[in-house]
């Protein structure tokens, strides 16, 4: 049984569309301070195996946006329990005008995979397509990738990618999680797209879908 170990039901939600045997466990696993994704979701897929004792799938995300550095990426969730997605929006809103410029943003998501095996070499930024007919082939508009085994000790863990690209702007909509109201994909925020139009074209929808490839063969 494959357990997704995290905090935050949204996720569960969008991931279950993916994987019909999967357990959530709500375990915090802990969060190192790292600029990027990957080695936060390998470090708590690590932690995560060793407190579940089976296969564990952890999924880090974050917003990251153009201009900003990548701000608030790795931290947010903190930004959003602390500035509040709004005021993200409006930050970004604001500096775009000064700039003339359209807000834009990009959104990732980074599974980390472990069950204490060792994993077969897989070459980088592999096209998996995308079930429902979408073509996730890395353009503007999002990408879908998979790592070769990120090993550390005894404990090899696998990670699976996914990008979507958009813009910001005001809150709208009420479906989805986190920073959806204010990002923008050909028209419509996350929040006001269906769960299914969400995971075709979302970070967590795409690292899923090649997630879900690989899952199925091993
Ligand atoms: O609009 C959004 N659409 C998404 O699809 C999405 N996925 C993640 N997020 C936000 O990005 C941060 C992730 O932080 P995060 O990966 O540390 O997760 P988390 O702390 O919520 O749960 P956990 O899995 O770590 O337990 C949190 O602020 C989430 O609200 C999203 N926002």
């Amino acid at each position: 049984m494959l357990h997704y170990v995290t905090t935050n039901d949204g996720k569960v939600r969008e991931a279950r569309e993916y994987l019909d045997a999967v357990e959530a466990v709500d375990f915090d696993y802990t969060e190192v301070q790292a600029d990027d994704l990957g080695p936060i979701a390998a470090r708590g897929a690590r932690e995560a195996y060793a407190h579940v004792g089976g296969p564990v799938l952890v999924d880090d995300a974050g917003l990251f946006l153009e201009g900003f550095d990548g701000f608030p990426g790795p931290y947010s969730a903190y930004v959003e329990h602390t500035l509040g997605v709004e005021r993200v929006g409006e930050l970004a809103r604001q500096q775009a005008a000064e700039t003339d410029e359209t807000p834009r943003a990009q959104f990732r998501c980074v599974l980390a995979y472990c069950d204490g095996e060792g994993f077969a070499a897989t070459p980088d930024a592999v096209d998996y397509g995308d079930r429902r007919g979408h073509d996730l082939a890395a353009d503007e508009r999002g990408t879908a990738s998979t790592s070769d085994s990120v090993v550390s000790g005894d404990l090899p863990v696998k990670l699976f990618t996914g990008t979507v690209r958009g813009r910001i702007v005001e809150p709208r909509g009420e479906g989805g999680f986190g920073y959806d109201p204010i990002f923008e994909h050909d028209g419509k925020t996350l929040a006001e797209m269906t769960a299914a139009e969400k995971n075709a074209i979302s970070h967590r929808g795409r690292a899923l879908a090649t997630f879900a490839e690989f899952y199925a063969e091993r």
